[in-house]
C-alpha cells in the first residue's frame, strides 16, 4: 500500500507550488495513474514521494517513508526520465551494467539475465549502451528498477517517445505487474493511456488534483469517444447527419467530429448520399476534469482558508504481497521534515493560491481526512 499524504512542493518562494497538497493511496494489487498535462507536477510528485525534493507531506510505503525502508530497491522500483539515457557508462554492455548492479543490491547475475529476456533485451545484452535506442535505454532502466524485485513501481512518462510497438509492450508490463500484488504509480500526459492502463486516475492539474476517480467513472465523465469525418462536403453531410440524430461539431476547416453515430453508419450514409469522403476514423476525445472541491463541514465552514499538516502516521497498512505484517520499525514513522509525536495538527496561515480545496483545523485521526 502506497499512501501519499499532503504532499507539496513550492520551488521558489513566493511562486506557485509546483505540487499542493496531492493526496492518493494506491493499493496493492492495482495500478494509478497520475495524469495531467505538461507541468502539472507529475514528476515533482513522484519526486516528493521518494524525497528526492524537499517539501511538505508524506508518502509511505507499507507505512514507512521512503528514506525509512530498510531495502529500498526490494520494496519500490523506480524509473525516473533520468534514468534514461543516461543509465549507465556508455561503452558498458547492458549485460555488464545489469550484473553490476545485481551485485550491488546482492542478487544472483541469472536475474540480471533472466530481465534482460524479460525485457527483450537478451539480443543486444552484449552491446554497449551508447548504441541503445531510446526504447531499449527504457527497458534497460526498467530491467535495472526490477533487479530486487519490489513490490510497488513508480514509473515517471514511461512510454513517453516511445515507438507504438514499444510503448505497447510497457503498458502491456504496466497492466501485468500488479497481478502477483504489486502497486505501480505511472505517470502519463495521455488521457487515452491513463483509461487503458489504471484502476485509479488521479489527474493534476497545475500543482492540484482536480480529480480522483476509478477508471470506470474516469471514461464515463472524462472520455468522449466521437468520428472524426473530413471532406468536401462537409456542410451536406451535417444536415443528414442530424436528421440522422447525431450531435456534429465542426472540426477544422472541412472536418466533422461526430457523436451520437458510429463511423460504419456514417459511412454508409455518407455512400448512399453520394458525398465523398477523405477520412471516416474513431477517436476518442477529453473532457475537461470536473472540479472536486472538499466540502467543508458546517460548523467550521466560516473559518478562513488554513492549512494543515499531518503529524501522526496512519496506521501500517501490509502490501498485499506478504501475508505476514511488517515488523515494528523501531524508528519514528514520521517524516523528519513534520512536527513532534503528540501534536495532531498545526495550522499554518493562508492556503497558497490553486487548488479549490479548503482543508479545515479538526483533529486527524486517519488518511480518510486527506482523501475526502
Ligand atoms: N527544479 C525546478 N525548479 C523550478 N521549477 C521547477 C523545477 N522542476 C519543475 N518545476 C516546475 O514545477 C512545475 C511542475 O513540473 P513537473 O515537471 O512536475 O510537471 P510534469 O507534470 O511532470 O510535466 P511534464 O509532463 O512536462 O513532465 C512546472 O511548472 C515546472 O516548471
Amino acid at each position: 500500500m502506497i499512501q501519499a499524504i499532503g504532499l507539496t512542493k513550492v520551488y521558489q518562494r513566493g511562486r506557485r507550488p509546483a505540487l499542493l497538497d496531492l493526496g492518493f493511496e494506491a493499493g496493492p494489487g492495482t495500478v494509478t495513474v497520475l495524469l495531467g498535462p505538461e507541468g502539472a507536477g507529475k514528476t515533482t510528485a513522484l519526486r516528493r514521494m521518494l524525497e528526492l525534493e524537499r517539501g511538505e507531506g508524506v508518502t509511505l510505503f507499507d507505512g514507512r517513508s521512503y528514506r525509512r525502508l530498510r531495502r529500498p530497491e526490494r520494496e519500490v522500483g523506480v524509473v525516473l526520465p533520468t534514468a534514461y539515457p543516461s543509465s549507465g557508462s556508455p561503452g558498458r554492455t547492458a549485460r555488464g551494467h545489469l550484473r553490476m548492479l545485481a551485485a550491488a543490491v546482492g542478487v544472483p547475475p541469472r536475474r540480471a539475465d533472466e530481465l534482460l529476456e524479460q525485457t527483450r533485451l537478451a539480443t543486444v545484452a552484449g552491446h554497449r549502451l551508447r548504441s541503445f535506442s531510446p526504447g531499449m535505454s527504457r527497458r534497460l532502466a526498467l530491467a535495472v528498477a526490477l533487479l530486487a524485485d519490489p513490490g510497488a513501481l513508480l514509473l515517471d512518462a514511461p512510454t513517453e517517445r516511445l515507438s507504438p510497438r514499444n510503448a505497447e509492450w510497457l503498458q502491456a508490463f504496466v497492466r501485468a505487474f500488479p497481478a502477483g500484488g504489486g502497486t505501480v504509480v505511472v505517470t502519463t500526459r495521455s488521457p487515452q493511456e491513463a483509461a487503458l492502463l489504471a484502476d485509479r486516475v488521479v489527474t493534476l492539474d497545475d500543482g492540484c488534483v482536480v480529480a480522483d476517480q476509478s477508471v470506470d467513472d474516469f471514461r464515463r465523465t472524462r472520455l468522449h469517444p466521437e468520428v472524426a469525418v473530413r471532406g468536401p462536403q462537409m456542410a451536406r453531410l451535417a444536415d443528414l447527419l442530424v436528421t440522422q440524430g447525431a450531435e456534429v461539431r465542426r472540426d477544422g476547416g472541412a472536418g466533422l467530429a461526430v457523436s451520437g453515430l458510429g463511423r460504419t453508419e456514417i459511412g454508409e450514409l455518407a455512400y448512399r448520399s453520394g458525398i465523398l469522403l477523405h477520412e471516416l476514423a474513431d477517436r476518442v476525445v477529453e473532457q475537461p476534469a470536473p472540479r472536486v472541491p472538499r466540502i467543508a463541514p458546517a460548523r467550521t465552514a466560516a473559518l478562513p482558508a488554513v492549512r494543515v499538516r499531518r503529524t501522526a502516521a496512519p496506521a501500517p497498512a501490509t502490501s498485499g504481497r506478504e501475508p505476514v505484517p511488517a515488523p515494528a520499525d523501531p524508528a519514528p514513522t514520521l517524516a523528519p521534515d513534520l512536527p513532534e509525536p503528540g501534536r495532531q495538527t498545526q495550522v499554518l496561515p493562508a492556503v497558497q493560491p490553486g487548488c479549490d480545496t479548503v482543508l479545515l483545523p479538526a483533529p486527524l485521526t486517519g488518511p480518510d481526512h486527506w482523501n475526502g
